[in-house]
């Protein structure tokens, strides 16, 4: 039996603002912090030793890592980032309140940005200092890849061809392994591994610090998946 463990960060300080966040690379908040330190001790109550970790190249995600790491005193497993499991660009949305931006468009517009599959928000600009071709940590990717805006379908894009090549040969070596990344770089792989539809895909929410256990056959077919914490 091998085990996958998906963990959303815990809350950042821009999901307390209620603002649109995507590649802005926001920290945690206190309670963000205390949230990544629970995960670690509850999967440490039932455990968890991790072969392999991964995660993003966006220090919510990081920084959850590490402390999930050092509540479960495996501050010593090796991690790989990569940027394709960052959370969904937020194109020109980015850094905006939610709740005004509902009153400026409709909350139907809204959530349709926010929820549906294929609809991406509208891009943010090539000039834009914020752009991520601006931003040193992108630099040695092909220009085509850095995103502008992106729908959850293009998220899924991205995540699939890293998950395949590099994450399931992982997986076949090894029996346990953490993926802590964002809410909709994991809803994209959740799509996936649940094989849920474009519709329904649409009202799937994450909690932020709760792990989500995937029990694998050894072919790597789900055998079931849980959140860790009863009542979740
Ligand atoms: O702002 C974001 O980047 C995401 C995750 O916090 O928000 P949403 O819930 O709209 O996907």
């Amino acid at each position: 039996m091998k085990r996958l463990v998906l963990l959303r960060h815990g809350q950042s300080s821009w999901n307390l603002e209620n603002r649109f966040t995507g590649w802005q690379d926001v920290d945690l908040s206190d309670q963000g912090r205390e949230e990544a330190y629970a995960a670690g001790q509850l999967l440490a109550q039932h455990d968890f030793r991790f072969d392999w970790v991964y995660t993003s190249v966006q220090k919510r995600a990081i920084r959850t890592t590490w402390i999930t790491l050092d509540a479960l005193d495996q501050m010593w497993a090796p991690i790989t980032n990569d940027w394709r499991l960052n959370e969904r660009h937020y194109g020109a949305l980015t850094g905006l309140d939610k709740a005004e931006t509902a009153q400026k468009y409709g909350s139907e517009q809204v959530h349709v940005w926010r929820r549906s599959y294929a609809t991406p928000p509208p891009p943010m600009s090539g000039d834009d200092p914020r752009h991520p071709r601006f931003d040193p940590r992108y630099a040695g990717l092909r220009p085509e890849w850095l995103p502008a805006t992106e729908s959850l379908k293009d998220t899924l894009e991205r995540v699939m061809p890293y998950w395949k090549s590099k994450i399931i040969p992982r997986l076949h070596d090894n029996n346990t392994l953490l993926i802590s990344a964002h809410g909709n770089s994991l809803r994209a792989l959740i799509k996936h591994l649940n094989a849920i539809s474009d519709e329904a895909i649409t009202s799937l929410e994450i909690p932020t610090g709760e792990p989500l256990i995937y029990e694998l056959e050894d072919d790597l077919t789900v055998v079931q998946s849980y959140y860790l914490r009863e009542g979740v």
